[in-house]
């Protein structure tokens, strides 16, 4: 692998002949030389062709992709000035492989890998922490260019420093133009225009730390300096310190009454400071046709504990209500994979990452930490497959800024710390999006159905993310808690009612959930270990026989859509018969999936079901509640794994027109979802599609606007009000949440349609 940077000196490794570069494998001792024969091109990596300079290697040229060196959204003018055509350059301990497209080059992750030879220096690497003083990221290499650069740092006039600076931040090229304001501020200490210069610069580079820093200094320098306050407020804005940047937009307001970009920030600033005071206007932002351009992140009652399950978990501060809101938080690093996604295939609503973005992620956290001590802490507090768990951090350490004073406080320590000790390196990122990463949406679809924002990054291919503080949820196939992805932001909400106190468990994989223990097992190896929650230490104890009648009809039914099982082949045959035909055969065919699910409880040993004959048991049950025979009641999630089973009988039932029998399995299967996963899609879904069959009507508005309503509407209907407001929030008004369920519906249904 090229992801661990090589520890050789250039000197003391072997140039070789591109010819000799073996496919999958890493040249230790070795090293490749080369000439930029060709402009570099910005890929998911910057590709460059590298032609051989090797005596009898002449002629051979071979491309290199590297990763983790322009920052993301680097257009083409960085590309080149990071990889000027002519330039000579070696790779140390190349490693050879074959891309996604089929075509053969060097993969470079490490930056530090790459040499530049001869003249000019060598671009910064990625890692590097970008002080004012210290900018020489991405400087060029060809001659003329360095001669102006020396020409520079030889200046000893500030104001055509000044002057140049400017000139090359209008070009967008502000890594260059923060050269000029560093030997400005060199020349000129404490220059109040150098120090807002600089932290125009450092916002445009997006280095909020040092933007923060430098305006803060101009600031406290030049009360009076608008510039200086404007951007400290926007560096304020991005390192989570909201209420701080409120204020000072206002006071600017005042300064300045007739500026719109003042006044544009101050509106943004006013909501991102309500909502860093757990204000947000959920109704608003859900039911919106855009995403919000940016929500602010706020941490509710939850804390970080030692938890007996895993490592490190989240347990609530204070006893919660199902629905209620613990925790608002954006991603820490994101990545769209591009859509020819081959590899590994894990996820946690759907499926997992490929390979490819796991790289691009990891690349990400790499950048970031070597971007933001802030960001680099956060990465560091996450466990990789490699060490367990890094410490318990505390919340706090994860949690917004009150004011300017806590920001400052922990910039501090966070930058001692960064110089202190080795920060991550692409192997320990590597191991951390294995293990924290979270699919958020795939294929260009909106991440969630009732959401109908379009997808927020770019590529239709699938978006992963890792969150700093939502990832030290643990999982449990019987979750209490449950994710809503909005886009980068994420909320998590409480499933259930829970005591102070309660670890809060999410599920890594929704489809895990309904399938028997053993194939639930293999669905979360694509996690990497075995889940030890209350429901599959249960399950383990199983009586044999019940285990294997589970296990029979999911092989029959066969949850992928790839090679349906022998119930789902039926059924869908039953779609090329003429509809009378398909009527009777689905009564059939719905007679024999309920003598399996019979057989089911039987061999779990339980009372026989209250709703005659359907296999289907009494309302409300759960565990330890009595039955209909005065038997107890299995407990509703032990039977989940057959969910697939009840939604066939509800769509044979439908096709046969059966339609008290569809209302009846439809409760069930409301009952069993709701027992395993309250708040999950499927969830808010058959509580939808239960209260529009109610109402006999296509729209759970309409059945709400209905004037006369039947009490088996009404419970249906507030059914499906609860299950909306305890996956989107206990806090929305039942016009917002009907709304979305109206959503969720016509959305499921089309995404059903289209399979
Ligand atoms: C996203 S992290 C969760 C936070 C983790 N406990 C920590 O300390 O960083 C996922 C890892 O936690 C552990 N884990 C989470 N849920 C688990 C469960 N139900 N049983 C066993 N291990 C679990 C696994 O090691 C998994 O790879």
């Amino acid at each position: 692998m090229s992801a661990v940077a090589s520890r050789a000196q250039l000197p003391s490794l072997r140039p070789m002949p591109m010819r000799q570069l073996q496919p999958g494998e890493r040249h230790f001792g070795r090293c490749i030389q080369g000439r930029i024969c060709a402009p570099a091109t910005k890929m998911t990596g910057v590709m460059v062709v590298l032609a051989s300079e090797e005596p009898g290697d002449a002629g051979t040229a071979c491309q290199l992709a590297v990763y983790n060196m322009a920052p993301p959204g680097a257009g083409p003018r960085q590309v080149d000035r990071l990889f000027p055509e002519g330039t000579c350059l070696a790779v140390k301990e190349p490693y050879f492989k074959i891309f996604a497209d089929g075509t053969a080059g060097i993969r470079v992750d490490c930056p530090s890998d790459i040499v530049f030879l001869g003249e000019g220096s060598p671009p910064a690497a990625a890692g590097g922490m970008a002080a004012p003083d210290e900018t020489t990221a991405a400087s060029g290499t060809g001659s003329m260019q360095r001669q102006a650069e020396l020409a520079l740092e030889a200046c000893t006039d500030p104001e055509t420093l000044r002057q140049r600076g400017n000139e090359l931040f209008r070009d967008k090229e502000g890594t260059q133009a923060l050269r000029c304001y560093a030997r400005w501020l060199l020349l000129e200490p404490g220059s109040v225009p150098a120090l807002v210069n600089a932290a125009a610069a450092h916002l445009e580079l997006g280095h909020w730390e040092q933007a923060y820093t430098a305006a803060r200094d101009a600031h406290r320098l030049d009360p009076s300096s608008s510039k200086a306050r404007y951007r400290l407020a926007r560096a304020l804005l991005h390192l989570r310190c909201y209420g701080p940047a409120r204020d000072h937009l206002k006071a600017l307001r005042q300064q300045m009454p007739k500026d719109k970009s003042v006044a544009d920030l101050l509106r943004s600033a006013e909501v991102l400071a309500a909502q860093g005071s757990g204000r947000f206007d959920m109704a608003g932002i859900l039911t919106a046709d855009r995403r919000p351009a940016q929500m602010a992140d706020w941490v509710g009652p939850i804390e970080v504990f030692a938890s007996p399950v895993a490592g490190r978990g989240l347990r609530t501060t204070r006893a919660v209500k199902a629905g209620e809101l613990l925790l608002v938080e954006g991603a820490l690093a994101s990545a769209a994979s591009p859509p020819h996604s081959f590899e590994l295939h894990l996820d946690m609503s759907t499926r997992r990452m490929n390979l490819g973005s796991q790289q691009q992620l990891a690349g990400e956290l790499l950048r970031l930490s070597g971007a933001s001590a802030l960001d680099r802490q956060r990465v560091l507090a996450l466990s990789d497959d490699e060490s367990p768990a890094a410490g318990v951090p505390t919340c706090a350490a994860l949690t917004p800024f009150q004011t300017e004073e806590e920001l400052w406080s922990a910039l501090q320590a966070a930058q001692a710390e960064a110089a202190d000790s080795p920060g991550p390196d692409m192997q320990r990122c590597l191991g951390v999006v294995r293990v924290n990463a979270w699919g958020t949406s795939g294929g260009g679809k909106s991440q969630d159905p009732a959401l109908s924002w379009p997808r927020h990054a770019a590529g239709s291919g699938e978006e992963s993310a890792v969150w700093a503080l939502l990832c030290l949820a643990n999982h449990s196939c019987e979750p209490n808690a449950h994710a809503v992805f909005m886009g980068g932001p994420c909320m998590l909400r409480a499933s259930r009612d829970l005591p102070a106190g309660e670890e809060l468990f999410v599920s890594y994989s929704e489809d895990a959930l309904f399938q028997p223990l053993r194939r639930r097992r293999q669905t979360l190896e694509d996690w990497d270990f075995r889940c030890r929650c209350r429901r599959c230490l249960v399950e383990e104890e199983l009586p044999a026989e019940a285990v294997e009648r589970m296990e029979e009809i999911d092989v029959d039914l066969d949850a992928s859509t790839h090679s349906p099982g022998r119930l789902r082949r039926s059924f869908r045959a039953l779609n090329t018969m003429p509809p009378a035909v398909a009527a009777h055969s689905a009564a059939g065919l719905l007679a024999e999936v309920r003598a399996s699910l019979e057989g089911l409880e039987a061999a779990l040993g339980q009372a026989p079901s209250s709703t005659a004959g359907s296999g289907v048991r009494g309302a409300g049950s759960s565990e330890g509640a009595a039955g209909s025979g005065g038997q107890p009641c299995l407990p509703d999630w032990r039977r989940a794994c057959v969910l697939p089973a009840y939604l066939l009988c509800i769509a044979c039932a439908q096709m046969a027109g059966d339609i008290n029998t569809t209302l009846q399995l439809q409760r069930a299967c409301l009952r069993m979802v709701e027992a395993v996963r309250p708040g999950a899609m499927e969830h808010a879904t058959l509580a939808a599609m239960h209260a529009v069959d109610a109402g006999a009507c296509r729209r759970v508005s309409k059945l709400a606007a209905a004037k006369r309503k039947r009490p088996a509407q009404q419970e249906a209907l507030a059914r499906a009000v609860r299950a909306a407001k305890t996956r989107y929030g206990r806090e929305l008004p039942e016009a917002a949440a009907i709304k979305l369920l109206d959503r969720l519906v016509e959305n499921s249904l089309m995404a059903a349609g289209q399979r």
